[in-house]
């Protein structure tokens, strides 16, 4: 559905379910006011939702937070090999009729640095494909337990020093306002010339004019990126046209397997919300205060 279409038809539902391509605003969330009572997000990174929006109109937010965590880790994994050896670019080359054997020598992952940022469901299970890849793998994240990294045979470290010690720095942390454009002019300043960077979180992590320069400068000797700040980006984009950049179009999630699980996972979660059962695990369920949403809930009981 189009923006327009989805304002003119959610007042029609108890419950909307969307991908990320779909913008749940504070003008849908208030379009739905009256019969709306659940937003089920088939994914994971709910920034494509106005949680306090949705809060106010008394509409729960679920998401579906593990069936793509493997479909993600790999295609970071894909990104990174590809990136490495220049994939993308040769197989372009070649199929313009040119074989180019020594403009594409690539570099090994084996023994290198790899910095995940953001040590949840996703980038732990980058680092574990990373180990096998025999990569040395270290992590930042302000939330995760150091036994869980090092269970993995992963380091947790701060954020300066992982952007400082990578070879590669592989982005999975979710987008928030204390994420928005972390990785800037400054940070790109501080890591090692000629670092690659994947990212299968979000484009908004990035300051992506920042990057242009750092790609421009050197400074980033590459970039594998399957998410933009906005999405799709536009066709005469600098950093999607960049010869030192990968791209795909928000494809982490795209699996036959993870859309059968996911579509599985969040029928289960807004058939739970709207029956009442699952309130507690909804996205929002912090930001309810207790007594509207024992309200909530026996509004929701009586449907
Ligand atoms: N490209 C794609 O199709 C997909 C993209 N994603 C993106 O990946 C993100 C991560 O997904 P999951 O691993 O499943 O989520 P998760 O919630 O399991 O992991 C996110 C981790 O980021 C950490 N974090 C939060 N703030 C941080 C910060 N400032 N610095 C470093 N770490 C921070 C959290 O503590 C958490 O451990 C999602 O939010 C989504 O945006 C997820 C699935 C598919
Ligand atoms: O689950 C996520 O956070 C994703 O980014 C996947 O997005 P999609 O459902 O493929 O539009």
């Amino acid at each position: 559905m189009s923006p327009a279409e989805l304002l003119a038809k959610v007042a029609q539902f108890d419950a909307l379910i969307v991908r990320s391509g779909t913008k749940v605003t504070r003008g849908v969330l208030e379009a739905g006011r009256g019969r709306l009572r659940v937003v089920g997000r088939a994914g994971v990174g709910i920034d494509n939702v106005d949680l306090q929006a949705a809060t106010e109109a008394g509409c729960l937010v679920v998401n579906a937070p593990t069936a793509n965590t493997v479909a993600a880790a790999e295609h970071g994994i894909a990104l990174l090999a590809c990136m490495a050896r220049n994939v993308s670019q040769a197989d372009a080359a070649l199929k313009a009729g040119k074989w180019q054997r020594a403009k594409y020598v690539g570099v090994s992952l084996v023994g290198k640095t790899l910095a995940i940022m953001g040590f949840g469901k996703v980038g732990s299970e980058v680092a574990r494909r990373a180990k096998g890849l025999g990569m040395h793998v270290i992590a930042h994240d302000p939330y995760a337990p150091a036994d869980k990294a090092r269970a993995i045979g992963a380091e947790l470290v701060s954020f300066e020093e992982a952007i400082a010690k990578a070879d590669f720095i592989s982005l999975h942390m979710p987008l928030t306002p204390a994420t928005s454009k972390v990785f800037n002019d400054e940070s790109f300043g501080k890591m090692k010339t000629g670092v690659r960077i994947v990212n299968v979180a979000r484009g908004g992590v990035i300051d992506e004019d920042a990057l242009v320069r750092a790609l421009d400068s050197g400074k980033v000797a590459q970039a594998a990126l399957d998410v933009f700040t906005v999405e799709p980006p536009a066709k005469d984009s600098k950093l999607v046209l960049h010869e030192n950049v990968t791209v795909t179009p928000h494809l982490g999630a795209s699996t036959v397997e993870a859309q059968e699980g996911v579509a599985i996972e969040i029928a289960e979660a807004v058939g739970g919300a709207l029956r009442g059962e699952l309130a507690a695990t909804a996205v929002n369920a912090p930001m309810v205060p207790a007594e509207v949403r024992t309200k909530l809930l026996e509004k929701l009981r009586c449907r």
